[in-house]
C-alpha cells in the first residue's frame, strides 16, 4: 500500500472484498472491519497479523516439492490476495524470485494452457480486435493505469514462441516491478497481444487455450500492434508501456517506430543492455581498463544481442570519447551461421553498423565458428545470449583465457539450462581467472584460494524496475538513452566487486530492491536534467518524491463507503 495512505475507503463488501486480491486480508481483517464489511460469519474467529499469515503461506509453500508446483501455488496466492503475496515474496526474495521468474516461470509458460486456472490480465486477441477498445476498458475499469507490460510471446525467456502463454511472462515483469521497482500492482496491467503461434506443439494440443492460429505477420500485424499502442496512448498517455519478449524481427521496429512519442521501454534490448553494461563496467573496474580497450564478442545477435552492443557502444562513445565508427569496429556478433560479416547473406538492418568486412576474414572459407573468432581476435569480453547451451566449450574459453589476463565471460542465455557455459566450469577452465555473470542464478563457483566466487545475476531485472519506476516517476514523455545510461551507471556503482575484486561484479538479487530505488533516482534526475521530465521538481526533489510513491505489501485500515474505491 501507499506509505503516503493510513486508510482506504472501500465499496466492496462480503464476498466480493474477499475475492478481491488488491483488498483481500483474509485472517487479518480486523474485528472492526469484519463487522463493517459483513465478514464476522466469513472467516475463522482467529485474527491473524501479516507476519502470521506469511509464516502459514511459507509453511504450505515448503509442502511443494518441486518448483513448478510452488510456482503454482504462489500463482493461487497472488489469486486471493496481493499483500500476503507480496510480503511473503519480499520476505524470501532470493528464494523465491527463481520460483516466480526465470528460471521456473519459462516452464509455467510453457505448460500454460495444462497448468490454467484461471485467467489475470488483458488478453487482446487477433480476430477479436474489433472490440479491442471496449475489451481494455472492461479490464480497466474504474483504475489508472501507470505501467503496461506486454508481449506478443514470440521469444519468450530462452523457450521460443509460447503464444497466449505470454500472458506469463507480462504478468511475471509486473511482479517484479512491485517486488523489486515498489510500484502499485493495482496501477500495472499485463497484456498478453495473442496473434497466433508457430509452436506446432501448441496448435496440436486440443487444450491450447489460446487462438490456434498461425502467427499473423506483416501489414496485418503492424496494424494490430499500432490500434494497441494508440488505444494506450489515447487512454494513459503518461503510462509507461513495456514490450517484453518480442520475436527479433519486430523488438527493435517496434521500439523504434514508438519511442519518440510515447514513453515505451524494450527490456530485452533496452533493459538487458544497461544490466550489461553495468556488469562490464564493473568487471573493467577490477581490469583497470576502459571500455574502449576492450574487443568484445557477442554470440547471438537477436534482441539482448543487439541491445546490448549498442549499449555498450553508446556508453562507450559517451563515457571514453571514443568516435562512433571506431567504437562499433570493437564488436563481433556471431549468430547461427557464424560471424556475421558483409558475405553473410540478409543480415538485419539495424545490425549493418557491426557487420565485419570481408577483407579482415579473408583467409577463412564459409560460416566462421565462435572458436576461429576467439582465436583471431583475442577477445576480453565474451558474452552469450544464443539460447546456444554450451556453446562457451572448454577450448573456446581456455584460447580466450591465453591471450586475456582476466576474461570477461557473460553467459547470459536463460533459462538455466540454455547457459552457453556453466560458470563453475569456466571458472575451472581458466584457473579461477574469470570475471563471470549469468543470466540465471547459479551457486557459487570455487575460487584457487578455496572461498567461494559469488556469480553475479546479470539480467535485466535488476535493473528494469528501476528504470521504468524512475521514468513513471518524473512523467518522462519518452525513456532516452541518456536516461538509461545514467541507471546503468548507478547500478555499476553499487557493486559489491568496487569493495573487494574478489566480489560478485553486480549487487545481489536480495538487495534489488535497494538497489533500484537508486536506479529509479538516477533515471529521474536525468529525466529532469535534460528536460523530457513532465513534473516541475528540481532533481534534489527526486529522492524524497520517489520514497512517497512507493508501495509497500502492508496492511493499511479499511472503512466502508459505498461511494469508495472498489
Ligand atoms: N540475462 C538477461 O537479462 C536476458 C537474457 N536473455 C536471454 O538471451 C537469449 C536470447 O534472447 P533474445 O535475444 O530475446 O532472443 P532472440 O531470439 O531475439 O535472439 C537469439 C539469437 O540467437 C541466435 N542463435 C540461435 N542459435 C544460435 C547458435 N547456435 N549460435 C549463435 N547464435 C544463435 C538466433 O539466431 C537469434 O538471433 C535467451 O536465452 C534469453 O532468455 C534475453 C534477455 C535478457
Ligand atoms: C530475462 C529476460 O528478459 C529474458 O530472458 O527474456
Ligand atoms: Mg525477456
Amino acid at each position: 500500500m501507499s506509505p503516503s495512505k493510513t486508510q482506504y475507503n472501500v465499496s466492496l463488501r462480503g464476498d466480493a472484498i474477499l475475492t478481491s486480491p488488491r483488498w483481500n486480508k483474509g485472517t487479518a481483517f480486523t474485528l472492526t472491519e469484519r463487522k463493517a464489511f459483513g465478514l464476522t460469519g466469513r472467516l475463522p474467529y482467529r485474527v491473524n497479523t501479516l507476519d502470521e499469515q506469511c509464516k502459514r503461506a511459507y509453511d504450505q509453500l515448503q509442502s511443494r516439492h518441486s518448483p513448478i508446483r510452488k510456482n503454482s501455488f504462489l500463482q493461487s496466492l497472488k489469486n486471493q490476495n496481493w499483500v500476503l503475496y507480496f510480503a511473503l515474496l519480499s520476505r524470501h526474495l532470493s528464494e523465491l524470485v527463481p520460483i516466480i521468474y526465470t528460471p521456473t516461470e519459462a516452464d509455467a509458460i510453457a505448460n500454460y494452457s495444462h497448468l490454467f486456472r484461471r485467467s489475470e490480465g488483458l488478453y487482446l486477441t487477433f480476430p477479436d480486435q474489433e472490440t479491442m477498445e471496449q475489451d481494455f476498458l472492461e479490464e480497466i475499469r474504474g483504475r489508472s493505469i501507470d505501467l503496461i507490460v506486454c508481449s506478443d510471446a514470440e521469444a519468450i525467456l530462452g523457450i521460443g514462441d509460447q503464444g497466449v502463454g505470454g500472458i506469463g511472462i507480462s504478468a511475471a515483469k509486473s511482479v517484479i516491478y512491485t517486488l523489486i521497482g515498489g510500484m502499485d500492482p493495482s496501477r500495472a496491467l499485463a497484456v498478453t497481444l495473442d496473434v497466433g503461434t508457430d509452436n506446432e506443439d501448441l496448435l496440436n494440443d486440443k487444450l491450447y487455450v489460446g487462438w490456434p492460429n498461425k502467427r499473423v505477420r506483416g501489414e496485418q500485424y503492424d496494424r494490430f500492434i499500432d490500434k494497441f499502442v494508440q488505444l494506450v496512448r489515447k487512454h494513459f498517455p503518461h503510462c509507461l508501456l513495456h514490450f517484453e519478449d518480442f520475436g527479433v524481427t519486430n523488438a527493435q521496429r517496434i521500439l523504434e517506430r514508438y519511442r519518440d512519442t510515447h514513453s515505451v521501454f524494450n527490456d530485452d534490448i533496452q533493459g538487458t543492455g544497461a544490466v550489461t553494461l553495468s556488469c562490464v563496467m564493473s568487471a573493467i573496474g577490477i581490469t583497470k581498463t576502459k571500455l574502449c580497450d576492450q574487443r568484445f564478442i557477442i554470440y547471438g545477435a537477436g534482441s539482448a544481442g543487439l541491445g546490448i552492443t549498442k549499449q555498450l557502444r553508446d556508453a562507450m562513445v559517451a563515457t571514453d570519447g571514443t568516435p562512433e565508427e571506431e567504437a562499433n569496429a570493437k564488436f563481433w556478433l556471431i549468430d547461427k551461421h557464424g560471424l556475421i560479416r558483409q558475405s553473410t547473406p540478409d543480415v538485419r538492418k539495424d545490425l549493418h553498423a557491426f557487420i565485419r568486412s570481408d577483407e579482415e576474414w579473408a583467409s577463412f572459407a564459409g560460416e566462421i565458428g565462435l572458436l576461429d573468432v576467439v582465436k583471431q581476435v583475442k577477445p576480453t569480453v565474451l558474452i552469450g545470449c544464443s539460447t546456444h547451451a554450451g556453446a562457451f566449450t572448454e577450448e573456446v574459453v581456455k584460447s580466450m583465457a591465453a591471450h586475456c589476463e582476466r576474461p570477461i565471460i557473460l553467459p547470459l542465455s536463460n533459462p538455466s539450462r540454455l547457459v552457453e557455459v556453466h560458470p563453475s566450469d569456466a571458472n575451472d577452465w581458466t584457473g579461477g581467472k574469470a570475471l563471470l555473470a549469468t543470466g540465471s542464478p547459479f551457486p557459487p563457483a570455487k575460487m584457487l584460494n578455496g572461498k567461494d566466487y559469488i556469480i553475479a545475476e546479470c539480467n535485466n531485472a535488476l535493473i528494469y524496475p528501476g528504470l521504468g519506476f524512475g521514468s513513471m516517476l518524473c512523467q518522462s514523455r519518452k525513456m532516452t538513452d541518456t536516461m538509461i545510461i545514467a541507471g546503468a551507471r548507478r547500478l555499476a556503482s553499487l557493486s559489491p566487486a568496487l569493495k573487494d575484486p574478489d566480489n560478485a561484479l553486480l549487487p545481489d538479487f536480495g538487495d534489488a530492491p535497494q538497489v533500484n530505488f537508486e536506479v529509479a533516482v538516477a533515471v529521474a534526475e536525468q529525466g529532469i536534467e535534460e528536460g523530457v521530465a513532465g513534473v516541475p521538481w528540481s532533481k534534489e526533489e527526486v529522492r524524497a518524491k520517489a520514497k512517497a510513491k512507493l508501495w509497500e505489501p502492508v496492511y493499511v485500515e479499511y472503512v466502508y463507503d459505498k461511494h469508495g474505491e472498489d
